[in-house]
């Protein structure tokens, strides 16, 4: 049964906390489990078991992973992060290679980070750091050319790459040293994925060619994000990039406790306002060390880029397949910018475009499955874990649930009108996670994703050259994986010029 099937049941199963049911995955063999399932087509083997519990046990060899089906699991575990932490091979692969920065950290020290690394993210310095992303946003796109074939994929890749370096680190990087960070990164963010999903430990140790490669790309990495901080605490001039305010970061907003809580920690999560624990008291009026401040910044290119780059692709992949909705942001788009690049100030005018990116990211959340694993026993739909457990919850699943989501397949934008995404129910929609380990870079990443948009729209249409299905690739992040697409001009001879400027609705 699909997911369509698991709606059903738990329809009627109701909410109430008694009716939890839990159970294991079908089709699991000897030894293996239910591995090659997993491996071989982890999304439909995924979305096959809200059918059969709330919570369901899926077998990988010896070991037993919990997938929390139900929207209020995946709250009470997002919700509870010190019974409910970082842990499992991902989380141990990234934090041996690229420090203990604010994704990869434990509880005991994530409030510590996040209070210092969350003045970078305010409303206010988004605005600051959206002037950077048009500037780089327009050049890039300026530079297609009319019928030239471009791999969007790629293409939004290279483009996130360079609006998130730019706004980090600014004119620390000549455009030379941007380019080498870039192509080091992709290096170190495929080998960091191998390692955690084939764990050979030792053997990757050995000096063949793949792992010389990635060893030299993360060390020259490692020392040209050395080498910028040691430039910046070096000088006193001032870059008004997400640098400065990391190296400055200061608590300056005390919380109901006398203690500053960061913006959007308090909404979310009961947490928020939780008393210390012993080990993170007496650190926090300290500001960031240059290892932390390192620690952050690789953290902020690895979580930053591809995600945002992803969430593009698939959103200019859904606007090919479906002119309709090409066409309704075309009008939006001629209507506010009349044939100008987007500047910040546009933004509020940009509904439909920030609906279209929000659409993309529930049919396809990069993030589209994530761990945890249990501090203590605790109890998850009325079952005993021991400590030790590991539970994963996949957005990907969450959202194709048809209760939260009618018609879950359709690409449908206008779900996110107010009137309607109100009836959307409380952790059905999950792109950034929720709780106090919510993405960081939520807004920033809505920001630079409808300006690259918009900037496209305004100018571009862009088409696969021959028909093809694009199947969801899971790796890390959930990708397309190449996308062809030939871009047509929309001014001049082979494309419509720009409607005559009018009010924006
Ligand atoms: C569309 C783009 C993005 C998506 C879909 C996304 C998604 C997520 C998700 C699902 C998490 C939770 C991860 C977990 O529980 O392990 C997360 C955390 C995080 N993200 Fe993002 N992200 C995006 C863009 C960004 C950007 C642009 C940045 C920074 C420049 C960023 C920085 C972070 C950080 C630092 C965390 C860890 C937060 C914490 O634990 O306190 N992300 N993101």
């Amino acid at each position: 049964m699909g997911i369509r099937g698991a709606a059903g049941v738990r329809a009627a199963r109701g909410p109430a906390p008694h009716s939890w049911t839990v159970s294991t995955a079908p089709g699991g063999v000897p030894l293996l489990g239910h591995a090659l399932p997993l491996w071989r087509r982890p999304l439909d083997f995924l979305a096959s078991l809200p059918a059969h519990g709330d919570l369901v046990a899926i077998r990988l060899g010896p070991q037993r992973v919990w997938l929390a089906c139900d929207p209020a699991l995946v709250q009470q575990i997002l919700m509870d992060p010190r019974t409910y932490d970082k842990g499992g091979p991902l989380y141990d692969t990234m934090r041996m290679v690229l420090g203990n920065g604010l994704v990869t950290c434990t509880q005991d020290v994530h409030r510590r980070q996040r209070r210092l690394a969350q003045p970078c993210f305010r409303p206010s310095r988004i605005a600051d750091y959206a002037q950077v992303m048009s500037a780089e946003i327009d050049a890039a796109v300026g530079k297609w050319r009319p019928g030239q074939t471009l791999d969007v994929t790629d293409a939004m890749m290279d483009l996130s790459a360079r609006v998130t370096t730019g706004v980090l680190m600014s004119t620390s990087l000549d455009p030379g040293l941007a380019a080498e960070v870039r192509a080091c990164l992709s290096t170190v963010m495929r080998g960091v994925l191998l390692r955690a999903v084939v764990p050979l430990g030792p053997l990757y140790r050995l000096p063949t060619p793949g792992n010389r490669r990635f060893d030299r790309a993360l060390a020259r990495l490692h020392h040209i994000i050395d080498g910028i901080i040691a430039e910046r605490r070096g000088s006193t001039a001032r870059h008004g990039d997400l640098l400065d305010t990391l190296l400055g970061a200061t608590d300056d907003a005390p919380g109901p406790d006398g203690r500053a809580v960061p913006e959007g920690l308090a909404q979310d999560c009961p947490h928020a306002t939780a008393a210390p624990t012993p080990q993170e008291a007496p650190h926090d009026q300290e500001p960031l060390t240059d290892q932390e401040a390192h620690d952050q910044l690789m953290t902020f290119l690895v979580a930053g880029i591809e995600t945002t780059a992803l969430a593009l692709a698939w959103t200019l992949h859904l606007l090919a397949a479906h002119p309709e909705e090409e066409r309704r942001l075309h009008a939006e788009v001629d209507s506010v910018l009349a044939g100008r690049p987007p500047a910040p100030d546009d933004l509020p005018r940009l509904g439909h475009a920030r609906r279209v990116v929000t659409e993309a990211l529930r049919m396809y959340p990069p993030g589209w499955a994530l761990t945890r694993v249990t501090t203590t026993e605790t109890t998850l739909a009325g079952h005993r874990l021991a400590p030790g457990s590991t539970v994963l919850y996949s957005a990907y699943v969450l959202h194709q649930d048809p209760v939260a989501f009618p018609d879950p397949q359709r690409f449908d934008p206008d779900r996110w009108l107010p009137e309607r995404a109100g009836g959307v129910p409380g952790g059905a929609m999950l792109p950034f996670a929720a709780g106090n380990r919510k993405c960081i870079g939520d807004h920033f990443a809505m920001t630079e994703a409808v300006l690259v948009l918009a900037a496209i729209a305004a100018r571009w249409r862009l088409r696969p050259p021959s028909p093809r299905t694009v199947r969801p690739v899971p790796a890390a992040v959930l990708s397309p994986g190449p996308l062809p697409m030939v871009c047509a001009s929309r001014r001049g001879p082979d494309g419509p010029a720009p409607a005559v400027p009018s009010e924006a609705p």
